[in-house]
């Protein structure tokens, strides 16, 4: 299967959920507009003769790409699909259909207003409005979908933060088994160090991906472990160094010290380190993502996101609020436990499953 249709089946709890909303909204409005229309007034004086092309049905943006959005939404539409007035009851509706998708207030009242434009006090049908709300979501996340920048040193450093629980342990496993399929040698730090059972989860991902696993006494600091794997790293010549972290956020201020105390240990070897900082979240926690990234920007110097548990959850426009606020980077998603649950953040492919596309 391919990944859009994995992503696509996976994510069906937000796309039902927008995708029902918006259905619902035009269906109400358009048996509003059944009552019957008014007569038309005779024209008293015949009209001046000039070449009037029929005005066009209002364009859907996104069938003006020849991509996916373009492919899935830009067929002709059946005629006697339901049809109603945009007015500013739909406006509302919309809004409130786009919050309760995650989107967050802010970007939802926007996103609503740019669905408005052009198309305010026309006829507009359900697979209209799903194909400019897909259209305008990919606008949205095209510029921050952005792949793990890999580069010429070595070992590049990774450094994966990110509160317990969010998937980090599963993602630098999903992310070492690409990376070793693409010919890249990778070492695994087990930087929380506090908690045998993440470093013996780590331990098994790191079989899985045919990737050493280092790991420390429990207990111990994890910046001296993460000064003893850099050390390893140089010396076997890997491409890539990734750390785990420790994500207890109940003690802020330790976790500083302790993600500023590994940062200060790796730049002895590599004044660079780390060359990506990378900040996994938790889509099923909603709107709370976004506090977690606003907290990690202060305990560390955050360059991309990574968003797991995108299967399963109804809170995938989460996704967009994150990039409209912050535009950090994300490079890749998660739909699932397997090994081969990650993959590329693809804007458009994205914005159809949230959708939802099988209108
Ligand atoms: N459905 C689903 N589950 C995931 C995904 N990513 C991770 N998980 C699950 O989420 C749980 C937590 O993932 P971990 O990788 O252990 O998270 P962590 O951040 O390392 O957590 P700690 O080890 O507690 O620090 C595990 O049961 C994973 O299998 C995903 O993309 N989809």
């Amino acid at each position: 299967m391919s990944f859009f249709g994995k992503l696509k089946d996976r994510m069906f709890k937000s796309s039902s959920k927008l995708e029902e909303g918006i259905e619902a909204i035009v269906e109400e409005g358009s048996e509003v507009q059944r009552t019957p229309p008014p007569m038309p007034i005779p024209s008293p004086e015949p009209l001046p003769e000039i070449a009037v092309e029929p005005a066009p049905e209002p364009e859907v943006d996104s069938t003006e790409s020849g991509g996916l959005l373009g492919r899935l939404f830009g067929r002709a539409e059946d005629q006697s699909a339901p049809r109603r007035v945009f007015d500013d009851a739909m406006l509302e509706s919309l809004e409130e259909v786009l919050i309760q998708s995650d989107m967050g207030v802010e970007t939802s009242l926007r996103v609503a207003e740019n669905l408005a434009e052009g198309r305010f006090g026309k006829k507009v049908s359900t697979r209209e409005i799903k194909g400019a709300l897909a259209a305008e979501v990919a606008r949205i996340m095209e510029p921050v979908a952005k792949p793990l920048p890999i580069y010429a040193k070595r070992p590049q450093v990774v450094l994966v933060v990110g509160v317990n629980g969010s998937g980090k342990t599963t993602t630098i496993g999903k992310l070492a088994s690409q990376f070793r399929a693409a010919g890249k040698s990778v070492v695994i730090a087990a930087g929380d160090t506090f908690r045998a059972a993440a470093v013996e989860q780590l331990q098994v991902w790191g079989e899985r991906a045919g990737v050493p696993v280092m790991t420390a006494p429990e207990g111990s600091d994890p910046a001296s472990l993460a000064y003893d794997a850099m050390a390893m790293a140089e010396k076997d010549g890997a491409d890539l160094l990734m750390i785990d972290t420790a994500g207890r956020l109940q003690n802020r201020q330790d976790l500083m010290e302790e993600l500023a105390k590994i940062v200060r240990v790796i730049r002895k070897r590599d004044p660079e380190a780390p060359h990506n900082t990378l900040l996994v979240l938790d889509a099923t926690t909603g709107q709370n993502a976004l506090g977690q990234v606003e907290t990690f920007q202060k305990l560390a110097d955050v360059s991309g996101l990574v968003m797991t548990k995108l299967d399963g959850t109804a809170k995938g426009g989460v996704l967009v609020a994150l990039a409209d606020r912050f535009g950090l980077p994300i490079h890749a998603i998660g739909v699932g436990e397997q090994i081969d649950d990650l993959s590329p953040f693809d804007p458009e492919e994205f914005a159809a499953a949230l959708v939802g596309v099988s209108q």
